[in-house]
């Protein structure tokens, strides 16, 4: 049974929070989760009452979501988003761990696009430090080039396995996705240049600096973190 403040209500509140400042005429990227699903049906509430914003969608999950809401498409070339409303695996001060759901290379694309990056999470996402494994977007061919490569940057890799068809999951973009484990990461932004230079790596899961705001629902409401203003 779900509790009263548990984490899908805490999910509910922060994917509310984030809708609900959301301006009139504003075009949104959506995110990808469980959380950046109560922001998407959240604002599909608000376009029923007459709100105008059109959406980028980052997944198909997203999109589907969308289309159920009957919030309209647009794409980056017919629109630059205003914001990015998302979830995250992980968060430490404004640096996040994202791709639980493999779509973090959109997410990051629109998310840089929109230049505003909102997250949406439950308590359990806050953390002191970022200490979950990476996930990162390869090439198909790339992964055993980049499994002794991950090593050498101290991370221990595993292809990530689907969970209702036997091999690997593949993303929306046709790719694989490595985790890859380095422990309590000191410094992410450090790790996020290493990852980037490998050959192969489509994009990893480090959002490092992105986030402007953090709605963190709680177990009586919510905790809104804005960068800058602690
Ligand atoms: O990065 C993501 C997808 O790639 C998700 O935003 C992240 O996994 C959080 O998901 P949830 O809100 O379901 O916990």
């Amino acid at each position: 049974m779900k509790q009263p403040g548990g984490t899908d209500t805490q999910k509910r509140r922060a994917g509310e929070s984030a809708a609900a400042a959301v301006p009139d005429g504003s075009v949104v990227g959506f995110g990808t989760g469980s959380t950046a699903a109560e922001a998407i049906r959240a604002l599909g509430r608000r376009v029923e009452s007459g709100l105008d914003i059109r959406a980028i969608p980052t997944s198909y999950q997203s999109r589907q979501l969308a289309r159920e809401a009957s919030i309209p498409l647009v794409t980056l070339e017919d629109a630059a988003p205003d914001v990015a409303i998302d979830g995250a695996d992980r968060i430490a001060g404004f640096d996040l761990i994202k791709g639980g759901g493999a779509a973090h290379a959109r997410e990051k694309l629109v998310a840089t696009a929109a230049g505003r990056l909102w997250i949406v999470a439950d308590g359990t996402k806050l953390a002191d430090t970022l200490d979950r494994p990476v996930p990162i977007e390869v090439l198909p061919d790339a992964v055993p080039v980049l499994e002794p490569a991950l090593e050498s940057l101290g991370g221990d890799p595993t292809l990530r396995a689907a969970e209702r068809k036997d091999g690997p999951v593949v993303t929306d973009n046709g790719n694989l996705v490595v985790d890859c484990a380095f422990g309590e990461i000191a410094t992410p932004a450090d790790l996020a240049a290493d990852l980037a230079a490998l050959p192969g790596v489509v994009e990893h899961g480090l959002f490092v600096g992105m986030a402007e705001e953090i709605h963190v629902g709680t177990e009586s409401g919510v905790d809104v973190r804005e960068r800058g203003s602690r």
